[in-house]
């Protein structure tokens, strides 16, 4: 396969290397009001997002940042304020800035927390999370450490056996090291669906699956528009998915100091897309474990999964992917890439 290279490739769709267009993200959020740094993580995030196929949470986000941005909503300019308050524990203050630089200014003292108590927990507030949340806890499993985050959204979703929409679409991310393999990671929305495959849908004009939404009245829907228009979303598994979604508000608003998705109101900032609440996560140094070791153990769950049939595990499919794209590297669409130029002022 030849290297990544940056290139039109075909009238409808262009091919771009993973730091053409980091650089390229680099620049819209410098553009746009950001200080260096955030300009930097957000930039990697999503171009990492769009690099393993994570469509939702990729350069779809670009125009949602950029107008967040001028609403004048969030502060592109944050400086994250760390605070060690515990043996285990270390929260921050986001400062009405993005959760990624928080959680980069945080790092290295939740790691060595980890790394001596045995777990640390990362409490963020005040911060807003536009984006996949895989990015956050992989790296953790990289450096051998298990990590596990939940991050709060806004309201969109109907609680189980309730009327109206409540909680918001709380993923939960979780990533564990597997020797001799890639981590073992999962990212999933405590909805039926994500928002913003439900916004990727009705741009296309295609209908959902049964089961994902309702509309204004309350009445199951097919049709993403019915759901965004006035409609909302359903927690996956009924009452299971729901009870995990408010776990998430707990964990990620309750106990960081960070806003419930109902808690925050955009309303006055035109444009403003992204929430303004808290994230949660928890780091465990897996050494301190008894017994074998814990990376042998993992790579054994997924042999006697795989001797069971399993086919695809989660993650596989973005791992696939990245390997694609750093290969041949990453396709975009001629009017997305003519939309990213444009806000980048190129
Ligand atoms: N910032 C925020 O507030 C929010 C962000 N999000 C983000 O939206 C993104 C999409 O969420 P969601 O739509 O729930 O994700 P998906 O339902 O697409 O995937 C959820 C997980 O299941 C895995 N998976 C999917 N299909 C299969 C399969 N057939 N067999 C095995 N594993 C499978 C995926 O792995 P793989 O990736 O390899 O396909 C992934 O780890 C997430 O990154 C999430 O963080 C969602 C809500 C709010
Ligand atoms: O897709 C979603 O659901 C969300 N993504 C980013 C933040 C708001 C909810």
């Amino acid at each position: 396969m030849s290297a990544p290279h940056d290139h039109v490739s075909s009238a409808v769709s262009s091919s771009l290397s993973l730091e053409a267009l980091t650089q390229l993200l680099e620049t819209i959020f410098l553009r746009h009001g950001t200080s260096a740094e955030v300009a930097r993580v957000l930039a990697a995030n999503c171009a990492g997002a769009e690099r393993d196929g994570a469509h939702s949470h990729g350069v779809f986000r670009m125009p949602g940042y950029v107008s967040t941005l001028n609403s004048g909503w969030v502060n592109g300019q944050a400086v994250p304020q760390v605070e060690d308050v515990a043996s285990g524990f270390v929260r921050v203050d986001a400062g009405n800035g993005f959760a990624q630089p928080a959680l980069a200014a945080a790092r290295s003292l939740l790691v060595e927390k980890a790394r001596s108590a045995g777990i640390a927990v990362l409490a963020i507030r005040n911060s807003h999370h536009f984006a996949a949340l895989w990015p956050d806890v992989e790296p953790f499993a990289d450096e051998g450490l298990v990590a596990l985050s939940v991050v709060n959204s806004m309201t969109c979703v109907v609680p189980h056996g309730a009327d109206r929409p409540l909680f918001g679409t709380n993923p939960i991310a979780f990533a564990a090291p597997r020797a001799g393999a890639a981590p073992i990671v999962f990212d999933l929305a405590t909805s039926a669906i994500a928002h913003g495959d439900v916004q990727i849908a009705a741009r296309k004009g295609e209908r959902l699956p049964a089961g994902m939404g309702v509309d204004s009245l309350g009445q199951p829907t097919q049709d993403p528009k019915a759901i965004l228009e006035g409609g909302a979303l359903l927690p996956f598994g009924g009452h299971k998915g729901s009870a995990l979604s408010m776990m998430v508000e707990l964990l990620a608003a309750a106990l960081t100091g960070g806003n419930f998705s109902f808690e925050f109101d955009w309303a006055n900032h035109p444009g403003a897309k992204t929430p303004w609440t808290g994230q949660l996560l928890i780091v465990i140094d897996p050494s301190k474990a008894a017994g074998q070791s814990f990376a042998e153990r993992s790579g054994e769950l997924v042999r006697q999964m795989h001797s069971v049939g399993l086919k695809r595990l989660p993650g596989d499919r973005r791992h696939w992917q990245r390997s694609k794209s750093l290969a041949e590297g990453i396709v975009l669409d001629a009017q997305t890439l003519a939309q990213l130029r444009e806000l980048a002022g190129a």
